[in-house]
């Protein structure tokens, strides 16, 4: 990993591992959360390090992308923040995403051979590519600036990246806005390790993890009532296998909510006496903000008010 911070760096300046290098959406990403002036970004080669830096303490934050508008979740991702030492997502960011093709100097679209860039750009871009680059041969890059810094080094005919780099690096752009599906975009997550929940705004999401035991039925099911008879809606739910055997999954899903709010804490203490393996990432602002509708008999009021009256009963 390099830091691309000056060197006069305080401690006191958060340090941000992101899929680097320059370039990246990874990094525009974090340019919304985060001001270059006031923290130090630290280029990782990979989401897998990125994550490995913040759980070995050597970085503070990671922002990772997590779900795509057409490809759907970043699997890496969701599985890395599923398993291992608890992490916890402080806030969510979406980028739009457009993709170019840069080439070698020189190099026409006709004569480009040999592509590559980031497996996640590939799949964005594979139904053009079969028109205007039929037969090409693809490599997959560590990031998409990444790919295009290996095209300026001559090791390929052309690359897929944001306009932006094809800017920062000079090379020529030989197609723009190739994405198969306009208007795409990619959701970030800044991780932290566990640490203090950002206050609740009135449009939040709480992203949980839950294992699914081998042998219940039904248990998707009795999940998903904990959330209905509480008013709590859900934006994702997405099974992932544990790695443990065909048949073992886990549940990945955001609710719409805040733990600070009662019927979100209410279902969460109902779903931990079923499975007290399950993992809460953590409770932040949605990137685009939409307040969250709690029907009279879920707010926070109404909780408090049935709580009250069973206490007064029991203290007749
Ligand atoms: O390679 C990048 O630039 C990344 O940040 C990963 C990625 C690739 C394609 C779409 C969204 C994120």
């Amino acid at each position: 990993m390099t830091g691309t911070g000056s060197a006069d760096a305080t401690p006191s300046r958060l340090r941000y591992a992101f899929l680097g290098p320059a370039g990246t959406f990874t990094e525009a990403a974090l340019r919304k959360v985060a001001d270059p002036a006031e923290a130090e970004f630290v280029s990782a080669g990979s989401v897998l390090s990125a994550v490995a830096a913040l759980r070995r303490g050597e970085v503070d934050r990671a922002v990772v992308p997590i779900e795509n508008s057409v490809e759907g979740g970043v699997s890496a991702t969701v599985d890395e923040i599923a398993l291992g030492e608890t992490l916890q997502i402080l806030a969510e960011v979406h980028v739009p995403i457009s993709f170019v093709l840069v080439g070698r100097p020189g190099v026409a679209i006709e004569d480009v051979r040999r592509v590559t860039t980031h497996p996640h750009a590939w799949a964005q871009v594979r139904g053009w590519a079969e028109t205007a680059l039929p037969g090409v041969d693809f490599t997959p890059a560590p990031s998409t600036a990444a790919g295009a810094g290996l095209v300026a080094q001559g090791d390929f005919d052309a690359a897929v990246c944001a306009p932006l780099v094809a800017e920062q690096t000079g090379l020529p752009v030989l197609a723009e806005r190739i994405e198969d599906v306009p208007g795409a975009v990619t959701r970030f997550v800044l991780l932290s390790r566990p640490t203090a929940l950002p206050a609740p705004t009135g449009a939040d999401k709480t992203t949980l993890v839950v294992p699914l035991p081998e042998d219940r039925p039904g248990a998707l099911g009795q999940i998903l009532a904990e959330f209905t008879t509480r008013g709590v809606n859900l934006s994702r739910i997405e099974s992932r296998p544990t790695g443990e055997g065909i048949g073992r999954y886990f549940f990945s899903l955001d609710l719409e909510g805040h733990l600070a709010e009662a019927r979100v804490g209410d279902a969460l203490a109902a779903l931990y006496r079923e499975y007290p393996d399950l993992r809460f990432l953590g409770s932040y602002a949605q990137a685009e903000p939409v307040p969250t509708r709690v029907p009279a008999e879920f707010t926070d009021a109404a909780y408090r008010s049935g709580r009250a009256w069973v206490e007064s009963l029991r203290s007749r």
